[in-house]
């Protein structure tokens, strides 16, 4: 049986100032705040009420990014429990409007549309493999979620999420700056990771970036990582012989590695991406202009062929517009070589799309 969850449910005036229970405060001129006075309010979707998509809604929660919270899933069941056990948090959270619907609509009217919803891989199985259910998927949501809030922000994270950022952008037809993939930014974290256990420093003092395909492919750009501006590589060298090509492609492994290992012990990764999209989201709905290694159309950039609309990591620059540039990084020969072969393969991929 489905019980009330709110007062208005139950009965309540869901006003406190007209059921008396607050009295309106008049101004000078003995006037109330009219309602266009008021602040716009920030709404977020968040499709998909799995593992990612909850530790996602649960980090915006605690980290007071959004005035609403829509979540949508296909589970009825579930997605109302899960919007419950968060609304039950209340108390100690910023105050969030969360609202729920197996319908689209609900994410009507949205800044952000996060998309998290689809299969996710079994231990072994890689990103790509996911692809040709996923985008079936997206063939449903994305152009609904475009009707419903047509100058939202895309960010997709269901996977593979470089060929489905750039199924998102056609399905959708939005302009490029407003639709992202969440891309490298959560290899890059794992990358900073693993340098600042290895260096024995904090991970927010390690600049490094991951770049390309958010899977088997993507690239460590060892050429620019820094600790406090000075550069790893470099001193590293110096003062290791030891610290050659092989030992730098472990490192590259491990990242790469990372989610298998966490999907073979545990059967999905989630708190590690809940808090890499809870940065996009701020550095996005905050016009925090700041630079993440982020799923972006790629052509042109590194020799990547004009005629190859391909999306994959690049460092961008994000604010409240989307995307509003691309560092254009230098890269050593080789690593602009593994870049443009990263890039063939998501090509290749989503080619066979035929959209
Ligand atoms: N980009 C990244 O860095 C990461 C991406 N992922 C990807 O995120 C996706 C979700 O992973 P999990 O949350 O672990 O999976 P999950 O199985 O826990 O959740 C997926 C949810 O999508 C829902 N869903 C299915 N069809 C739907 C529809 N038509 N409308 C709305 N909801 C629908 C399901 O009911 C389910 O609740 C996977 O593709 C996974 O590979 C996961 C981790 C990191
Ligand atoms: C599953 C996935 O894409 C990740 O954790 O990197």
């Amino acid at each position: 049986m489905k019980k009330a969850s709110s007062l208005s449910e139950l009965g309540f005036d869901a006003n406190g100032a007209s059921s008396g229970f607050f009295r309106p405060v008049a101004d000078d001129a003995g006037l109330c705040t009219p309602t266009s006075h008021r602040r716009r309010l920030t709404k977020v979707s968040v499709i998909g009420a799995g593992n990612v998509g909850m530790a996602i809604a649960q980090t915006i929660l605690t980290r007071d990014l959004a005035d609403e919270i829509a979540l949508v899933d296909a589970l009825p069941d579930k997605l109302r429990g899960e919007m419950l056990d968060l609304q039950h948090a209340a108390a100690f959270l910023p105050r969030t409007r969360l609202v729920s619907d197996t319908d689209i609509a609900v994410t009507r009217g949205s800044d952000l549309a996060i998309v998290t919803a689809g299969a996710r891989q079994i231990p072994g199985e890689t990103r790509l493999n996911l692809l040709q259910r996923n985008v079936a998927l997206f063939r449903k949501i994305v152009p609904a979620l475009a009707e419903h809030s047509p100058d939202a922000i895309l960010l997709i994270v269901s996977n593979p999420v470089d060929v489905l950022t750039y199924v998102a952008w056609k399905l959708s037809g939005f302009p490029v700056n407003r639709v992202i993939g969440s891309g490298t930014n959560l290899d890059s974290s794992r990358f900073r990771f693993l340098l600042a256990e290895h260096l024995d420093v904090n991970a927010q003092d390690v600049q490094a970036y991951m770049v390309g395909e958010h899977g088997d492919s993507s690239v460590a750009i060892w050429s620019t990582v820094s600790v406090a501006g000075m550069p790893v590589l470099k001193s590293l060298q110096e003062s290791h012989s030891s610290f050659d090509e092989e030992a730098l492609e472990g490192i590259r492994r491990a990242v790469v590695n990372s989610a298998y290992e966490v999907i073979s012990l545990k059967g999905y990764t989630s708190w590690a991406i809940g808090y890499s999209v809870a940065n996009l989201v701020s550095s996005i709905l905050r016009d925090q202009r700041r630079i993440h290694p982020v799923s972006v159309l790629a052509t042109g950039f590194h020799g990547i062929a004009d005629d190859h609309e391909v999306f994959l990591s690049l460092p961008a620059r994000l604010g409240r517009g989307g995307v509003l540039g691309v560092a254009d990084m230098e890269l050593t020969e080789e690593e602009a070589s593994r870049l443009r072969s990263s890039a063939k393969t998501l090509w290749e991929n989503s080619q066979l799309l035929g959209l």
